[in-house]
């Protein structure tokens, strides 16, 4: 991987001054070429994405392809499809993309190749799931499983949340599923209220299996089922561990039979694809969960093979590089037309954040311009009703993609043409707006006097020129969100290639677990705390006075 500061490349300084040229530029104006739609938007599959509705033109996107090799993106796709130890901090390969790598080519970390391990443990996985969805696999009292329970936190918990949210009419009827991550007691209490112990299975999933929100809900989940089934030898019929450390799971006391392995080189944010997904397999049946590894393999090979111009992971890193960039955006919406990927922004809220969330470049300095941007969203339309106001009037740019299928999974009454045009009427009134001249017509019409023109106008004017992104999927299927997962992935590694930032890593998440583990034992007894700041030993304090 290159180490280049991207603000010294001649394409950034170009970059610099299209932005200044085009300031005036708006994307209405763009259209008056007719062939934009198509020059600008993209088919892969059944997923069209349409990216014409950017403060872009021929001049900014050349120069953001010349960005993209001026700063090494093609090498760098190589070494991470390779095997390559791009995560230089912990000096490990990433390789999420073999753990979906249907053709099953040989990939090498360190000289092995990794597709024989990925492959035993994925037929590890469907022998299992397979049980679970025949209802084979036996509770300590005969009956079969009902119950799953997901305990894990950040990337062992996300991935699997939004995934079989957004598969949810695959689902095995006969099956439900609990999601556990907070270390607040009122998550494991809240959801043991619902399951039953004798029909019970839990994952405790963690990568390291150290994580101490996770470790403490297993413990709990673990006394809550010995005080029904009295017997240790029971717990292996009911939890299963999802790890890369087998000797931490072995002293949780889960047999290492039950054990379902990954590797240091899977990310936590990009694991669900490795044994982390196996709650995902349980729950849609193993035959879904390869469709979802299909998919994002689909998008791992246009990404790897496709020329930068009509690729879209690049293109829509570009854009986001362009308006974070050039054009001041600090964050970006993602907003999903469809009730499913309700937990899909939450999800690239980790994946993109703990990935490009950093200050300090490839060389060690801190840089002088913007990295990874704020991620947010909510499903339309109910964010319509919340925040849209911000991003049609208020003072920040916030670039949004919608996402929505043409096909809904529940087709009530006229529900989706009802969603969809609101799908289709927020990126064109994002881009239009509405003039003063609009504005002050229609009030005219509508009988105003000239003096409530002259008060009321500005404020129902919308300035437009807000940038968007479309994103129209046939349906929301497996293989189509595994597509749609690693599409989002591979902008971000683009990103932070362009960025050069360490997009592998996650240092900003230690010190405070760090810090917290100091303050745990001072939390015990009566006496004042006095180690800290003013600010933090005030707090303690008080909180000791007050339980
Ligand atoms: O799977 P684990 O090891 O429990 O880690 C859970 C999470 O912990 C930390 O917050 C980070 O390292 C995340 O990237 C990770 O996903």
């Amino acid at each position: 991987m290159k180490n280049i500061n991207p603000t010294q490349t001649t394409a950034w300084k170009k970059l610099k001054a299209l932005s200044e040229e085009k300031k005036e530029q708006t994307i209405q104006s763009l259209f008056t070429d007719d062939a934009r739609f198509d020059k600008y938007s993209l088919r892969f599959e059944d997923i069209l994405v349409d990216y014409s509705k950017n403060r872009i033109d021929e001049d900014v996107l050349n120069v953001l392809f010349e960005l993209a090799e001026e700063t090494g993106l093609k090498a760098a796709i190589e070494a991470m499809f390779t095997g390559g130890h791009i995560n230089q901090t912990e000096d490990r390969a990433v390789l999420h993309t073999a753990l979906r790598n249907r053709s099953n080519s040989p990939i090498e970390v360190d000289g092995k190749d990794v597709m024989p391990d990925v492959n035993a443990v994925l037929a590890q996985m469907k022998g299992f799931a397979d049980q679970i969805n025949a209802g084979e696999w036996k509770g300590y009292t005969g009956k079969p499983i009902k119950s799953l329970v997901n305990i894990g936190i950040g990337g062992s918990d996300l991935g699997p949340v939004m995934v079989t949210e957004a598969l949810k009419p695959y689902q095995n009827e006969a099956l439900e599923i609990y999601f556990v991550s907070n270390v607040d007691g009122t998550h494991i209490a809240e959801t043991l209220k619902k399951v039953d112990p004798e029909t019970t299975l839990f994952f405790i999933a963690s990568k390291t299996f150290t994580t101490q929100e996770t470790m403490t809900n297993a413990h709990s989940a673990r006394s809550w089922f010995l005080e029904a089934a009295k017997d240790e030898s029971a717990i292996a019929k009911h939890f299963v561990a999802l790890s890369t450390n087998a000797e931490a799971v072995a002293v949780f006391g889960i047999d290492t039979k039950n054990m379902f392995a990954f590797w240091d080189w899977v990310g936590g944010r990009y694991s669900l694809w490795s044994a982390i997904g196996l709650p995902i397999a349980c729950a849609i049946g193993f035959d879904n969960f390869e469709k979802l590894l299909e998919g994002a393999h689909a998008m791992d090979n246009h990404f790897k093979e496709t020329k930068l111009e009509s690729n879209i992971p690049v293109i829509l890193a570009l854009i986001g590089i362009w308006n974070t960039n050039f054009l001041g955006a600090s964050s970006e919406a993602i907003l999903p037309y469809d009730q499913y990927l309700h937990r899909f922004a939450a999800y690239f809220q980790q994946g993109n954040m703990e990935s490009n969330g950093k200050y300090v470049s490839r060389n060690g300095e801190k840089v002088d311009y913007t990295t990874g941007p704020i991620i947010w969203g909510e499903p339309g339309t109910n964010g319509q009703h919340a925040f849209y106001q911000l991003i049609h009037q208020g003072t920040h740019l916030i670039p949004c993609d919608f996402i929505a299928p043409a096909i809904s999974h529940n087709p009530v009454g006229d529900h989706h043409v009802k969603l969809l045009s609101n799908f289709f009427a927020q990126t064109e009134a994002l881009m239009n707006g509405k003039s003063l001249d609009e504005v002050k017509s229609e009030l005219n019409k509508a009988g105003k006097s000239a003096e409530e023109i002259t008060k009321l106008a500005p404020h129902k004017v919308f300035e437009g020129n807000r940038p968007t992104n479309s994103i129209l999927v046939k349906k929301i299927d497996p293989y189509t969100l595994g597509s749609l997962v690693a599409m989002y992935e591979h902008k971000i590694f683009v990103q932070g290639i362009i960025w050069n930032i360490f997009s592998f890593d996650q240092w900003g998440v230690e010190l405070g677990k760090v810090l917290a583990k100091n303050i745990l034992p001072e939390l015990e007894g009566d006496e004042k705390v006095s180690a800290h700041d003013a600010s933090t030993n005030g707090l303690i304090n008080a909180y000791k006075s007050m339980r």
